[in-house]
């Protein structure tokens, strides 16, 4: 784990003493990250992974590939010829070398509590030669997994769920998996259709995943799957390349190994651009990919209907605030991991706000719907749950300590609020160390810029 060992139970968040004016360079994004190395692990060339995000989540994906017999290695190289110091994968190389090799039963998976590691690797496990046990935090237990369970076992897979539909539970891989036609309602995570196409051109006929159920979520995790499993040689078909509404193919096949350079997580922009908005300063994050299919980007759009505006250009997205915070009114169902940041600014906004489209989030790291009720109304505010989202009703808050329950983004919903009232403590801040490690240190260097002379890329 990267998580700093000097952070305090109870981290002070920063007062803003002004309006920033930061350059921000954000790590590698984790859903890029977490879907490369798969991608990697079953290809049938060795692959490289530049500027990979370094983070718990990550680092299981990884620790649980190689468990399975897949060769991750850290190198400085640029070069595919070499590669250095295979054990030090936590590290700070610049790039990760994926060498697939046959993957092997008996190994333990250790999900921690990412959804993309206890999602996506149930339908690799199925293709190795043996079993693979799944555990994770005592919070990976209650998310949903039951939909990639019974879908796996349609396309052919053994696995024995003691707590039936959810984890531990251990896949019994047979080395190969029959795969075809699937029905899965994937209304609680957008992960499970995810996770199925991800393995698919492993499966002897691909996959046919059909969802049935309510409004999927996250649809632009769904694209960035697809546009992921394209460029490494996947043959995909989905609603949007003229197939039918909820249905996705993927075609069995070879996977190319290829050189992936990460983006920058937008997501972990989010606190940062939020600064701005809230000091009315100005903040610039480099290396802002011009298309992508991140979720993240949508804050160009959102931040900006709440009172900012933002210029893309050759050094980043550069987001300025205007000293106003507006409410808005906006279905998040789609980018629904920006919900905690965009609600702490919301609290400390002109106006309210409605956040729509969001259930689904009662079953993340935490409850975040109730964790960001409670939290917020603790430092005076006035929020409210709805059946899909919460109504925030700006007024004056004050100082106390915000509790995280293990979420990262919880936490730095929290040094959002911080920014503007004084005396905010944020519980476990270390806890970013899910998918930011060095949140902290950047936040306090954003604030700051001349205290900490070199930011790392
Ligand atoms: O596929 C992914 O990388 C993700 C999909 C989304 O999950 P849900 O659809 O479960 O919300 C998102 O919230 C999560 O942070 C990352
Ligand atoms: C929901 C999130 O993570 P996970 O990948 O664990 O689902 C998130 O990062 O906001």
């Amino acid at each position: 784990m990267t998580e700093s060992p000097a952070l305090p139970a109870l981290w002070p968040a920063p007062l803003a003493p002004g309006a920033v004016d930061a350059t921000v360079t954000v790590p590698g994004s984790k859903s890029v990250t977490n879907r490369g190395l798969v991608l990697a692990a079953l290809s049938s060339e060795p692959g490289w992974l530049r500027r990979p995000l370094r983070s718990r989540d990550t680092l299981l994906m990884a620790e649980a590939l190689r468990t399975m017999g897949v060769g991750i290695e850290e190198t400085a190289s640029s070069s595919s010829a070499g590669s250095a110091g295979a054990d030090a994968l936590p590290g700070g190389g610049e790039a990760w070398r994926i060498i697939p090799a046959g993957l092997h039963g008996p190994a333990t998976v250790d999900v921690g509590n990412a959804g993309t590691v206890m999602r996506f690797l149930p339908p690799v496990a199925a293709l190795a030669d043996g079993p693979i046990r799944f555990d994770g935090d005592p919070r990976s237990y209650e998310r949903p997994l039951g939909g990639v369970i019974d879908a796996l076992r349609a396309l052919g897979a053994r696995i024995d769920d003691d707590n039936r539909g959810a984890l531990p539970m251990t896949v019994h891989g047979g080395g190969a998996l029959e795969g075809g036609a699937v029905e899965i309602d994937a209304s609680s995570s957008s992960q499970f259709v995810s996770a199925l196409l991800l393995s698919a051109p492993r499966f002897n006929q691909g996959v046919e995943v059909r969802h049935v159920g309510a409004a999927l979520p996250s649809m632009p995790h769904i694209r960035m799957t697809v546009d992921m499993l394209r460029s490494v040689g996947a043959q995909v078909d989905t609603p949007e390349s003229g197939g039918e509404p909820n249905v996705w193919r993927v075609t069995p096949g070879a996977l190319l190994g290829r050189d992936l350079v990460v983006e920058p997580d937008l997501s972990n922009a989010q606190p940062f651009l939020a600064a701005a908005l809230v000091t009315g300063g100005r903040v610039t994050v480099p290396d802002w990919p011009e298309h992508t299919t991140q979720p993240g980007d949508a804050l160009r759009e959102i931040f900006t209907a709440m009172g900012g505006s933002c210029e893309l250009t050759e050094h980043g997205l550069t987001f300025t605030g205007s000293g106003k915070i507006h409410g808005v009114d906006v279905d998040l169902g789609e980018v629904g991991e920006l919900t905690p940041g965009i609600a702490a600014v919301a609290a400390l906004a002109d106006s309210p706000s409605t956040l729509r489209g969001v259930a689904h989030l009662r079953l993340h790291e935490t409850d975040r719907l109730a964790a960001l009720t409670k939290e917020l109304n603790e430092l005076g505010g006035d929020v409210t749950e709805t059946a899909d989202g919460l109504h925030i009703r700006p007024r004056p808050l004050h100082g106390g300590i915000f509790h995280t329950y293990e979420d990262h983004r919880l936490a730095t919903a929290a040094a959002i609020i911080g920014l503007a009232v004084e005396g905010v403590e944020v519980e476990n801040v270390a806890t970013t160390g899910k998918t930011l490690p060095d949140f902290p240190a950047m936040w306090t260097a954003m604030l700051d810029p001349a205290a900490v002379p070199a930011r790392r890329a």
